[in-house]
C-alpha cells in the first residue's frame, strides 16, 4: 500500500483529516529533557490517537535534545499505531547524494511513511524521498509563514508565481513515476490555496497554519478540499498541545472540518 493509500483509508475509516502534530516545545514540557518530550508526546498520542488521521512529530524538537532527543523520537514514533500515517517534519533537502541519507534515515532508520521536503534544490535533490513508491514525500509549496512571501511568491516571467511553478513541477516531472507527493500550502494564505488547487484538482495538501498562526479553517476547506471531500490534511500542533484539554480541543477540530465539509 502506498502513503497516499494509507492516508486515504485512514481518513475514510475514521472520518478525519485532523494530523496531530507533535511538537514537544521545550516551553510546554514539564520537564526540559528529551524524556520530557518523550512524554508530552506519550501523552498527546494516548489523548488524541482515535481522531487522528496522521501523527506530524517535528524532528527539530527532538534533535535540540542531542543523540537523547534522537533516541526519544524513535520512542515517541513506536506509540504511535501501525495504522495511523507518519508525517515526519524534518524539511530536508540537499544535493542527490546526500539526499540519499536522509531517505535513509527517515524511511528506515525511523521507518517513516512520509516525509516534509525542500524544493529549493530542485529535483535531483528530491529523487532519493520520491524514488520509493511505498513513501510520500510533503513538498514545501507555500508555506505558512510570513516570510514565504520572500521568494515563494516571486513573480516568474511567466507571470506565474514561484510556487504555481514549484507546484507544477513537482508533479509534472519530479513524481511523474510514483506521483507520491504532496504540497505543503500554509492555510494562512487561501488565494495561493485556490491556485494551486484549480492548477492541481487532485494533489493532497498538507496545510498547517490552523490553532496558533491565525489560519481561517472555513476558507481554507472551501478552497482547498478537492471535490471528493478529501485532499487537504490539516495538521495542527500548538493548537491542540497548549489546549486545557488536548483530547477534547483534537475532538473538536474534528467535528469543526467534518461539519465544514458537509456543509460545502
Ligand atoms: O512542514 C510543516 O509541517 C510546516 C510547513 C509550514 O508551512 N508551516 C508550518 O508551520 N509547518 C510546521 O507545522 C507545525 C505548525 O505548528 P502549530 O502552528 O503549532 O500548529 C510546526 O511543526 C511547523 O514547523
Amino acid at each position: 500500500m502506498s502513503f497516499f493509500e494509507k492516508l486515504t483509508k485512514r481518513a475514510k475509516e475514521i472520518d478525519s483529516l485532523l494530523c496531530v502534530g507533535l511538537d514537544p516545545h521545550k516551553s510546554e514540557l514539564q520537564e526540559d529533557s528529551a524524556e520530557g518530550a518523550f512524554r508530552f508526546c506519550q501523552h498527546l498520542i494516548e489523548e488524541t490517537k482515535d481522531v487522528a488521521c496522521a501523527f506530524k512529530p517535528n524532528a527539530a524538537f527532538f534533535e535540540a535534545y542531542g543523540s537523547a532527543g534522537w533516541e526519544a523520537l524513535q520512542r515517541t514514533l513506536q506509540l504511535i499505531p501501525k495504522e495511523i500515517p507518519i508525517v515526519l517534519d524534518a524539511k530536508r533537502g540537499d544535493i542527490g547524494s546526500t539526499s540519499e541519507a536522509y531517505a535513509t534515515s527517515a524511511f528506515s532508520t525511523l521507518a517513516c511513511d512520509s516525509i516534509t521536503a525542500s524544493p529549493y534544490l530542485g529535483g535531483d535533490g528530491l529523487q532519493p524521498f520520491l524514488k520509493d513508491a511505498s513513501r510520500g514525500v510533503w513538498v514545501l509549496c507555500k508555506t505558512s509563514n510570513p516570510g514565504s512571501q520572500d521568494i515563494q511568491a516571486l513573480e516568474l516571467p511567466t507571470g506565474e508565481p514561484l510556487y504555481l511553478h514549484v507546484a507544477k513541477l513537482c508533479f509534472g516531472t519530479w513524481a511523474k513515476e510514483h506521483q507520491n507527493a504532496g504540497l505543503v500550502v500554509g492555510a494562512t494564505d487561501v488565494d495561493a490555496m485556490e491556485k494551486i488547487r484549480a492548477a492541481l484538482p487532485d494533489v493532497w495538501f498538507l496545510s498547517p497554519g490552523i490553532g496558533a498562526q491565525g489560519g481561517d479553517l472555513a476558507k481554507a476547506l472551501k478552497v482547498g478540499l478537492r471535490e471528493d471531500g478529501l485532499g487537504i490534511l490539516l495538521p495542527i500542533s500548538r493548537g491542540i498541545s497548549k489546549a486545557e484539554n488536548p483530547k477534547k480541543m483534537a475532538e473538536t477540530f474534528r467535528a469543526e472540518i467534518n461539519a465544514l465539509r458537509a456543509a460545502r
